[in-house]
């Protein structure tokens, strides 16, 4: 990221990522690069600055700098919206999956409240009424490490990447029950239009119907459960707080434009144009972003 003004100084913020799995790896890799030798302290967030603190200590000689995960993620957030002119963007035209493309949003981040729903191994949902005053409104353990964890199991791929490749190939139509299975055509009476998924995954109890699936069509279906699941959440949690403006987060969003298509659908759809869904270009890096923020803070008292 260009331009980035932190502690009076301007310059580019660069991102590396690698799963906590590949974590001794970068011990060792610190190690011979001789890591502590030129820093003492290192800024962490998530669940890994207090399960690896230990290591960092013994291994290392490192001093790790923790600070609480949902709070960095909205410090970050919209430090990297207010630096960041070309940083939201939202999809238009969701219902022609053709014309469907992402344009820039000018996201007005001083003016509150908005969600932001964080869609990493599982989900959180926030509502923020200012810079400092956020709560956490809803969450969900079905998230962005389930939709791994199944697609590994019913797919035996390996990667989050093949995962997604294999989803972009799939059909989910031929796994799941839709409306128009159900009832020959749309439920008129309740807007439920025969296109819809009535029953995710609803076509696999059936032997024939299983024998006819692909390894694709088994990830697409995953895919489809899990982002409309969570668009469900999200639509219910804005309803609540009524809130129209839902920014979403996390990792399980990226290289996924399948997921990001829905959710924008869903979105509109269900609340009549009136709730609307936007994307970061960072979207898993707001935690990192908000604290180095907090450290060069902690840095300057
Ligand atoms: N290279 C990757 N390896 C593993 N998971 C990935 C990768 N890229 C995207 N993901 C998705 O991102 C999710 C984790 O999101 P992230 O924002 O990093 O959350 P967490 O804070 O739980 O680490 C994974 O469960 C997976 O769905
Ligand atoms: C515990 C967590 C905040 C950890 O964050 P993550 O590493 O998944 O990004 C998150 O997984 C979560 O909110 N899970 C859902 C818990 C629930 O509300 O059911």
């Amino acid at each position: 990221m260009n331009n980035v003004k932190i502690c009076n100084r301007i310059g580019t913020l660069h991102f590396i990522r690698f799963p906590t799995s590949e974590m001794n790896n970068f011990l060792e890799l610190s190690k011979k690069k001789g890591m502590a030798t030129s820093v003492s302290t290192v800024c962490a967030t998530g669940g890994g600055a207090f399960k690896f603190e230990e290591m960092f200590k013994n291994e290392l000689n490192l001093k790790l700098c923790k600070c609480d995960e949902l709070d960095s993620l909205i410090r970050g957030l919209l430090f990297t919206v207010a630096s960041n002119n070309n940083e939201c963007y939202f999809w238009s035209q969701c219902t022609e999956d053709e014309q469907c493309s992402t344009q820039e949003y000018t996201f007005q981040y001083n003016k509150y409240p908005f969600i932001v729903v964080n869609i990493g191994s599982g989900v959180s949902v926030l509502a923020v009424y200012g810079p400092n005053n956020y709560k956490r409104i809803s969450g969900t353990s079905i998230g962005g490490g389930t939709f791994l964890g199944l697609c590994s199991l019913l797919t035996g791929c390996n990667t989050f990447d093949e995962a997604i490749e294999l989803a972009a190939n799939g059909d989910n139509v031929k796994v799941d029950k839709l409306v128009r299975d159900i009832y020959g055509g749309s439920y008129s009476r309740f807007g439920l239009p025969g296109e819809l998924v009535a029953s995710s995954f609803g076509h696999m109890n059936s032997k024939e119907k299983r024998a006819q699936v692909s390894r694709e069509d088994l990830a697409r279906a995953t895919l489809v459960t899990i982002t409309n699941n969570i668009a469900s959440i999200a639509r219910m949690c804005a309803l609540n707080e009524r809130i129209d403006r839902v920014c979403f987060v996390g990792n399980f969003l990226r290289v996924n434009p399948i997921s990001m298509k829905l959710l924008s659908h869903a979105m509109d759809y269900w609340s009549n144009g009136s709730q609307k869904a936007i994307f970061l270009n960072h979207e898993g890096y707001f935690g990192a972003i908000g604290c180095l923020l907090s450290f060069d803070e902690r840095f300057k008292e």
